[in-house]
């Protein structure tokens, strides 16, 4: 059996907890497609909200982040029983925003992932290159090192339902999308990683995303790729595209 698409919005720091409210109900009707899982990654103030709002829909809603310790002094922190008691089922873990500004490594990556998997929390794990790391010929290498470590500890069950997103840093808000080509090739290098770490069904099983500047004129070509099982969607999750992105294949 083939690997179901996910297409994922990633709204970053934007929407009110109202505007949330409104934006759901405007994207409800025009996000359902029975071949894709369809999450809107919101910020936590919108949660519950967001999750209110969706009911009876075919969206799942997601969190951008979540610190990998239970509970206690952390102030500003959000745990994973928080997430999980207000209904949440998938988290973005080691976005490059939360990289470069929120000093997160592939260190702190790790743990996440593995604290999300403790609480069947499902990880939509990030990794991506510089444009200089691409100019200098060094991508494969720079992904493969952010997956090894980022899957340190994690068994092959937990994997096999994990989210990889690949996102090119340069290609993040910028317009500037991958190539299909590029993109592929990364997503490919990616699965075979996952091969080495674990095994050929677990290589077969995982899907990987692509992100950066997924637009719904760019989104049926890029999903189409064999190794490409959807997007992780910015700017385009906040208009009326991201039905046109999630239904790429009508
Ligand atoms: O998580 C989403 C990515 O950062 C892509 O953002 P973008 O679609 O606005 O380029």
């Amino acid at each position: 059996m083939g690997r179901k698409k996910i297409v994922a919005g990633n709204w970053k720091m934007n929407m009110t907890p109202s505007e949330a409210v409104t934006l759901i109900d405007t994207l409800k009707p025009l996000v359902k497609n029975d071949d894709v899982d369809v999450v809107f990654c919101v910020p936590a103030i919108d949660i519950i909200p967001a999750i209110e709002a969706a009911k009876g829909s075919n969206i799942q809603i997601g969190a951008e982040n979540m610190y990998f310790e239970e509970k206690g002094a952390y102030t500003g922190e959000i745990s994973p029983n928080m997430l999980t008691d207000a209904g949440v089922k998938y988290v973005i873990i080691g976005h490059s925003e939360r990289r470069e500004y929120f000093a997160e490594t592939d260190e702190t990556v790790n743990k996440k992932v593995l604290k999300a998997f403790e609480h069947g929390l499902t990880p939509i794990i990030c990794c991506g290159e510089t444009l200089t790391q691409r100019e200098q010929g060094i991508t494969i290498d720079w992904i493969r090192q952010q997956i090894k470590i980022a899957f340190l500890n994690v068994t092959a069950d937990q994997a096999k339902t994990a989210v990889i997103a690949y996102e090119p840093i340069w290609a993040i808000g910028t317009g500037k999308v991958a190539t299909t080509e590029q993109a592929q090739e990364v997503c490919s290098a990616i699965r075979a990683c996952i091969g080495e770490i674990y095994d050929e069904a677990t290589a077969e099983a995982i899907r990987i995303q692509y992100g950066g500047s997924v637009s719904a004129k760019s989104a049926p070509e890029l999903f189409a790729q064999a190794d490409i099982d959807g997007g992780l969607v910015g700017g385009a999750s906040l208009k009326p595209d991201f039905g046109a992105i999630v239904n790429y294949n009508k």
